[in-house]
C-alpha cells in the first residue's frame, strides 16, 4: 500500500515515517510547505507542497497538520479515490462540516486520538454518563499537553464530552464550560466542564471526572509516547483499503461494536 503523510515535519509526521516501514507499506511522499528547508527526513521520500500533488501518488494519505488545512485537503482528495486519515484537530464548525461532505466521495477515518487506549476511554464516558444522573454528578474533562500545542480544549478532550453529551441524551454545545474565569456564578446543573493546562513535553493527558456530593469517579488516560498516535494511524490507513467511501471513526477500526 502507498502511503502518503501529509505535514511529514511534524512531531507526528517524522513518526508516522518509521511506522508506515515498520508496517511493511511504502511512504509515497510527504507534503511541506518548505521542501527545500526540510531537514532530516529520508534523502528517498518525494516531497510536495499540494495535497493534490500528494494524491497523485498514493492510495491513502495520513494527515496530521493544521485545521487550516483542512477545506483544501478535502477539495484535494474528492474524486481520486484516495482515502483520508485525518488526525488533526482544532477545527472550526464550517471545517467539520467541509469534512462530512467530502465523506461522501471519499473514505475517510477521523480521530481525534488515534490511541486504542483514548478510543476506550471515550467509550466508557459514554456508558458512566448513561449511567450517573446529570442533575447528581458533574462532570469535567481535564487535559494536559506539551508548550507547542495550538488548540484547546484538546480534540480528545472534546471527544470525551461527546461521548458524555451522547450518553446523557444532550448535544454538547448547549452544556459546554470552558475557561472559566472570573466571576463565573456557579456551575450550571448538567454542565459539562473543560479546562486545559500547558506546560513542557507532555504528550497528552485526559482525565474525565464525575463528581457527586459524596463520591467521584475518574476515568485517566496518559499517552507516554507519541509513537501510539503514528502506530494507531498507520493501523487505520491499512484498514482503508477496499472500503466504501463514508465517515469512520477509530471504534470502526477497531471492530468495536456499536454502543
Ligand atoms: N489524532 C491524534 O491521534 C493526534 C492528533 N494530533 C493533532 O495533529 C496535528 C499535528 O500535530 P503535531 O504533529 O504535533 O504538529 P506539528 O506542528 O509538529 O506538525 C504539523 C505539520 O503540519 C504542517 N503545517 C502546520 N501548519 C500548516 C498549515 N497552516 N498549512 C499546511 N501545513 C501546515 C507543518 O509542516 P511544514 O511547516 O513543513 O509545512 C508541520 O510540521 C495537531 O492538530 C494535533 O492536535 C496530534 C497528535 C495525535
Ligand atoms: O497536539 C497534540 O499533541 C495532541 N493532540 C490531540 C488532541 O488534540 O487531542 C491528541 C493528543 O492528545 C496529542
Amino acid at each position: 500500500m502507498r502511503i502518503g503523510i501529509a505535514g511529514i515535519t511534524g512531531r507526528v509526521g517524522r513518526l508516522l515515517i518509521e511506522e508506515v516501514l515498520a508496517a511493511g507499506a511504502t511512504v509515497a511522499g510527504g507534503t511541506t510547505r518548505t521542501p527545500e528547508q526540510a531537514v532530516g527526513l529520508p534523502a528517498d521520500i518525494p516531497l510536495f507542497k499540494t495535497m493534490s500533488e500528494l494524491a497523485e501518488e498514493c492510495d491513502v494519505v495520513i494527515d496530521f497538520t493544521h485545521a487550516d488545512t483542512v477545506v483544501n485537503s478535502a477539495k484535494s482528495l474528492v474524486g481520486t479515490g484516495v482515502a483520508w486519515v485525518l488526525g488533526t484537530t482544532g477545527l472550526s464548525a464550517l471545517q467539520t462540516k467541509m469534512l462530512q461532505e467530502a465523506s461522501g466521495y471519499v473514505t475517510v477515518v477521523h480521530a481525534a486520538n488515534f490511541s486504542p487506549g483514548v478510543t476506550l476511554v471515550q467509550r466508557l464516558a459514554q456508558m458512566m454518563a448513561s449511567a450517573l444522573p446529570a442533575d447528581s454528578y458533574d462532570a469535567e474533562i481535564l487535559e494536559m499537553h506539551h508548550r507547542q500545542k495550538v488548540d484547546a480544549p484538546s480534540g480528545t478532550a472534546l471527544a470525551i464530552g461527546q461521548a458524555v453529551a451522547r450518553g446523557r441524551g444532550v448535544v454538547l454545545a448547549d452544556v459546554r464550560e470552558s475557561g472559566r474565569d472570573g466571576l463565573t456564578g456557579p456551575r450550571k446543573p448538567g454542565a459539562i466542564g473543560f479546562a486545559a493546562l500547558r506546560g513542557g513535553q507532555i504528550v497528552g493527558e485526559h482525565d474525565v471526572l464525575f463528581t457527586s456530593a459524596d463520591e467521584q469517579i475518574t476515568l485517566s488516560h496518559r499517552a507516554f509516547d507519541r509513537r501510539i498516535f503514528a502506530t494507531g494511524a498507520v493501523r487505520a490507513a491499512l484498514w482503508t483499503k477496499g472500503r466504501d467511501v463514508g465517515l469512520y471513526s477509530m471504534e470502526d477500526v477497531l471492530g468495536l461494536p456499536p454502543l
